[in-house]
């Protein structure tokens, strides 16, 4: 049997360093995203986006698929989980904003939606 322990590592140190991106920045990518809103301030800038499920298992399974995309990037959104919704808030800590790799995962978070 397969245990989570046996899955290959993940090698974090080829991701792309972190740095913050502009409001202006911001705002002009934010149209190749659809859905997704800019949302606070400062270093609590987040992308956000809700989904919309049938019932509260396909929510949850989709959690579920999200932390694998959180594991694989090192990043880890905010998640507010509802009985048939989620909104997802990507910022980067580390950046004290939004940065590359919010957008990156907002567009791996709709490409996973697109397969569920
Ligand atoms: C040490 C580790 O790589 C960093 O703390 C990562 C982990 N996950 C993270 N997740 C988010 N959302 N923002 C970060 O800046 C961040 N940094």
């Amino acid at each position: 049997m397969t245990t989570p322990s046996q899955l290959q590592p993940v090698d974090w140190s080829r991701l792309p360093r972190r740095h913050a991106i502009s409001a202006a920045d911001a705002a002009q990518r934010l149209v190749r995203h659809p859905g997704w809103a800019i949302e606070g301030e400062g270093a609590g800038t987040a992308l956000a986006k809700t989904y919309h499920f049938a019932n509260y298992f396909q929510t949850l399974a989709f959690v579920n698929a999200l932390a694998w995309i959180a594991h694989q990037q090192d990043h880890h959104p905010s998640l507010q989980v509802d009985y048939g919704r989620c909104t997802v808030r990507w910022n980067t800590h580390d950046a004290g904003g939004l940065s590359d790799t919010d957008f990156d995962c907002a567009q791996r978070t709709d490409t996973l939606v697109s397969t569920l």
